[in-house]
């Protein structure tokens, strides 16, 4: 029998003596490991447990788990087959959950023996436990193995991690980092010399996240680790857990949001509401250990933290990162997973969640494809068995349309990063075009009106009660303080409404897509809605700018279809004009809903999730 290669060497550094408070403790199993002469006895076959459907014992002990790195140690201690299976896939390679557990074991250790320095750095007002006592620890990685373990690795220090956008300019990063009170960044060998240099800038420690190892090529991953190896590194976890218990309501992760409506705020979730939320997304999405996710969303916003990423973990599904979003990637992956003869590859992707962006652009590589393509590429995207979409309205017409060629209607669901998930659109039954659902399982939703009374059909902003609700604006408790309406209801800034069915329709920010022209209070989504369905629309963006006589003119942004602009170019005159406009939308739309306002731009601002700016874009255009 063969000795995992990783796992020894994993025992190796879990050797490494630590000049931390749970040194002593960590010693007692070390200790043991070096009596032990063999790695390669198997698990007895009653802990060979499925990851996620597996019954009676593992369940019932998760339920007594109050951090996701319990239910982690949890699964590992149940069964070697569940630490040796594939849990992430990245460049080619594959991790299993005990690769990325030794590495966290690393992440650790490193925290451990710069512990002193961050503590020092560390600030007040943050009641973590662990030996960081809830400092916070930067994460600069593209989405990869060495991302998770840095997270896992924080966690099981007691520290909070807070995942960095690598797309962000300097200025901006610098201004999470010093919001956030950043004590030690991890960052990868890639971004080395500008994360060493920032770090100095905002004093922040700095150091390397260990390479995370790959399962060896020739090895059949379903080859259980050793239960020595298993049982020591799950040993080691459970002193780590024993002398640096982490509660379920210490403060885990820092998120910012967007910025579409002010500057970007920093959201603390705590332990128990993200173990919360995977919960609830499992339950609801039916994720489970067959799944394959292909993620191409970025990790320092709930969508792709979340959905794509710690949910799945949880169900022991297989998370593949594509880190940067390739539409030709995309389809090929699918071709890949299911071969237009009916068969299926073992590493066949099963979901896909996007953003509407995604799905156009998708759309668009689609029509580019030839005859033969294209059937290949609709077979394969119908093979998947789920796919969702999110982070800003879905338009009707692409909804269709990813129906015509995919056969898969897009399950839309609304989320923020204030309380992660909270409305869907059902797995099972009907999937409502122009809606985001239902609540989720254990989340509350209610709809307050201007005068502050509830309404349950009328128009109002749309308040959440959530396990999975953040703990508070970091930094900020008056923020937070306003937030929140009586029976801990947060309060979500958006405008909404329900159908006969109780499905909520979003109708956009209130501050940023509800519109107040000439006494009528208007949704631009609506009106983007309405607008997707020209011919010559691509893309749009719907927004109020000021006015003397109806206090908001409307004013549509749109981005023409290529062919649209080649007919314009070769007929030398604009693709859409503001009369052709307003004539089509005639029968589609009220009078005083029809855009007065007409641009055609080549494209759209987005942010990293594929959001306009709309606060931003209303400057512009009125300077
Ligand atoms: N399916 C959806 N349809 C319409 N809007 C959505 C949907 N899902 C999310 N959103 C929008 O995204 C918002 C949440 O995004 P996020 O938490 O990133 O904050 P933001 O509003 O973009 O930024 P900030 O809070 O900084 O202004 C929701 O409040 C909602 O307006």
């Amino acid at each position: 029998m063969r000795t995992q290669a990783w796992a020894r060497g994993a025992v190796a550094r879990l050797m490494t003596p630590f000049n931390c408070p749970t040194a002593h403790a960590s010693s007692t199993s070390t200790h043991l490991l070096l009596r032990s002469s063999s790695y390669c006895l198997h698990l007895p076959s009653r802990f060979r447990r499925h990851f996620a459907s597996d019954s009676s014992s593992v369940d019932s002990t998760r339920q007594n788990c109050h951090t996701f790195m319990e239910v982690v140690q949890e699964v590992f201690k149940h069964g070697s087959e569940h630490g040796a299976r594939v849990a992430i896939r990245a460049d080619q390679k594959s991790y299993s959950l005990g690769h990325l557990i030794s590495s966290a074991l690393d992440v650790y250790n490193i925290l451990c023996r710069k512990n002193d320095a961050i503590k020092d750095s560390s600030i007040k007002g943050i009641n973590g436990t662990g030996f960081l006592c809830g400092a916070r620890i930067g994460i600069v990685a593209k989405p990869s193995p060495e991302f998770v373990a840095g997270i896992f690795g924080t966690w099981l220090s007691g520290g909070v991690a807070v995942p960095l956008a690598l797309s962000y300019p300097e200025v901006e990063l610098l201004h999470v980092m010093n919001d956030s009170d950043i004590s030690m960044i991890l960052s990868t060998k890639e971004h080395h010399d500008i994360m060493e240099s920032i770090s100095t800038k905002c004093s922040a420690r700095y150091s390397l996240l260990p390479d995370v190892e790959s399962i060896p090529p020739k090895m059949d991953f379903q080859e259980p680790l050793s239960s020595e190896v298993a049982s020591s590194v799950y040993s080691l976890m459970a002193d780590i857990d024993r002398s640096n218990k982490i509660k379920g309501d210490d403060p885990a992760l820092i998120l910012y949001t967007s910025g579409t409506t002010g500057k970007p705020k920093g959201v603390v979730h705590t332990h128990k509401g993200i173990l919360s939320q995977v919960q609830i997304l499992t339950e609801a999405w039916g994720y489970q250990s067959e799944d394959q996710f292909l993620h191409c969303l970025p990790l320092h916003h709930v969508h792709g933290l979340f959905n794509a990423l710690f949910a799945p973990l949880y169900s022991g599904s297989v998370v593949e990162f594509m880190p940067k979003f390739s539409v030709r990637g995309v389809w090929q992956r699918w071709r890949e997973s299911y071969p237009n003869d009916a068969s299926k590859s073992d590493e066949a992707i099963t979901v896909f969640t996007g953003v509407p962006t995604v799905y156009t652009r998708l759309l668009q590589g689609y029509d580019g494809m030839d005859p033969d393509q294209q059937s290949a590429s609709s077979y394969a995207a119908k093979q998947l068995r789920l796919m969702m979409c999110g982070s800003s309205a879905l338009p009707s017409p692409l909804m269709k349309r990813w129906e015509e060629v995919t056969g898969h209607r897009l399950l839309e669901r609304y989320g923020m990063t204030e309380f992660v998930m909270a409305l869907s659109n059902p797995l099972h039954g009907v999937r409502r075009e122009g809606t985001v659902g239902k609540p989720l399982p254990r989340v509350e939703a209610k709809i307050i009106m201007e005068d502050g009374t509830e309404t349950k059909a009328g128009v109002g902003e749309l308040c959440i009660r959530s396990p999975s609700l953040f703990k508070e604006y970091w930094k900020r408790p008056e923020v937070t303080a306003e937030s929140f309406i009586d029976g801990g209801f947060f309060k979500t800034g958006d405008t909404v409404t329900v159908d006969d069915d109780g499905y909520f329709i979003i109708l956009g920010r209130t501050n940023a897509d509800i519109m107040k022209v000439g006494g009528y209070k208007l949704s631009a989504l609506e009106i983007e809605a309405v607008l997707l369905e020209h011919d010559t629309v691509l893309e749009c963006a719907v927004l109020g700018l000021p006015d003397e006589a109806y206090g908001e003119i409307i004013c549509a942004i749109i981005v023409p279809k290529e062919e649209a602009k080649k007919r314009a170019e070769q007929g030398s005159k604009p693709a859409l004009t503001l009369e052709a406009l307003t004539s089509w939308s005639k029968d589609k739309l009220a009078p005083y809903k029809i855009p007065t306002r007409l641009y055609l731009w080549d494209s759209l601002p987005r942010n990293a999730m594929g959001k306009v700016n709309k606060k931003e874009l209303k400057k512009l255009l009125e300077a």
